[in-house]
């Protein structure tokens, strides 16, 4: 068959969710929100707020202003998390669980990204509330990353699996746990081999960049995020376990806004802000894959299915059409710069 002949031109899913969404606070989460509420049905919410979200309480009262937030006549439903703290009682735990909006437990690994350093300092401090959290079946996010200084940036997913993940499923074998945004085949072996209820999220950028593209004739402030691409061996292993149909991997975009002035800086900060175009990427990230049949499951089936919801009922549609990306989004007073600012991508969610 030709190229023509197998080229397909549009694509009609389920209405996906993004399992790992940044929506911060204020004029903020009003400039962001209608992007993620537009491409998805639901998302988990992160808790890193300045200050975090530690409380069942607090989660309540961030929903209230999301849904406040939302633009009439759009639908979204955000799941909240909780931020895990060296001191987070396991009666949080509990009134949590009976909330019913708050749907998991975040680890931020003290110092290992944006707004972690109210994040834990060792995990020992907190398995009372781990065994709660897998007796009551609160799920555990977890940005997998070690801190210690002596390792290689490029190497923190991989020793973490070693120092933290191991131990942690040793000794919380029923825990349900997502290994956030993974980004080496480390972590997609792991998570593909392991026993028990375990899955991980995937990000469009780490299915379509690898460490390259940071600096591809000088520094692109713009492709630096936490954990940070890797090599291209990784990237290739990510997108075999996104379009293997193995229903531990979903979708997560880790759609991250920082302020232009922010990023562009002598310290820039971790995140690429992705939400208005998330679908695309990932479409374009699994027909380069020959892959676009197995998106559905990856967006839309396999992410609820881990987290005990029903699918979304709708659909999206996502077309075979070129469009420029802009340069900059309007974020608060300020702006952000997209992933792909000013290029040319080739799907259009209709
Ligand atoms: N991914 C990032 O680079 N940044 C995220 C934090 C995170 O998810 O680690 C942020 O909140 O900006
Ligand atoms: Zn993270
Ligand atoms: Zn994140």
């Amino acid at each position: 068959m030709s190229d023509l002949e197998t080229t397909q031109d549009s694509i009609t899913i389920t209405r996906p969710d993004d399992w790992h969404l940044h929506l911060r606070d204020g004029a903020t989460l009003a400039s962001v929100l209608p992007h993620s509420a537009r491409q998805f049905g639901r998302a988990i919410v992160m808790p890193n707020l300045k200050p975090p979200v530690t409380t069942t309480a607090a989660a309540e009262a961030y929903r209230s202003r999301i849904l406040a937030a939302l633009p009439e006549g759009m639908s979204f439903d955000p799941l909240m998390t909780l931020y895990l703290t060296n001191n987070t009682a396991p009666d949080e735990i509990r009134r949590a669980q009976d909330s019913g909006i708050v749907h998991a437990v975040k680890l931020y690994p003290a110092g290992a990204t944006t707004n972690s350093d109210a994040g834990v300092t060792d995990l020992s401090n907190c398995y009372k509330t781990l065994e709660v959290m897998q007796e009551v079946g609160m799920p555990f996010l977890v940005h997998g990353e070690v801190t210690d200084p002596e390792i290689d940036l490029f190497d923190r997913e991989a020793v973490f699996i070693e120092r933290v993940m191991r131990p942690l499923r040793r000794d919380f074998p029923a825990l349900n746990i997502v290994f956030e945004h993974i980004t080496t085949k480390h972590a997609a072996q792991y998570v593909a081999e392991a026993e028990g209820p375990i899955a991980a999220t995937i990000t469009a950028h780490h299915l379509l960049y690898n460490r390259n593209d940071i600096f591809k004739g000088g520094i692109r402030p713009h492709y630096y995020c936490l954990p940070v691409l890797k090599r291209e061996e990784h990237r290739l292993a990510l997108v075999t376990a996104a379009t293997s149909g193995d229903e531990r991997f979903f979708l997560g975009t880790d759609s991250a806004p920082h302020a232009q002035g922010a990023k562009e800086a002598a310290c820039g900060c971790a995140g690429c802000y992705t939400a208005l175009h998330a679908m695309e990427l990932y479409a374009e990230a699994f027909e380069r894959a020959g892959a676009l049949d197995k998106l559905e499951a990856f967006a839309s089936f396999n992410g609820p299915a881990f987290y005990g919801l029903p699918r979304n009922t709708g659909t999206i549609t996502l077309k075979r059409e070129q469009w420029t990306l802009p340069q900059t989004l309007p974020l608060a007073d300020q702006q952000v710069v997209p992933l792909n600012a000013g290029e040319t991508i080739n799907w259009k969610m209709v």
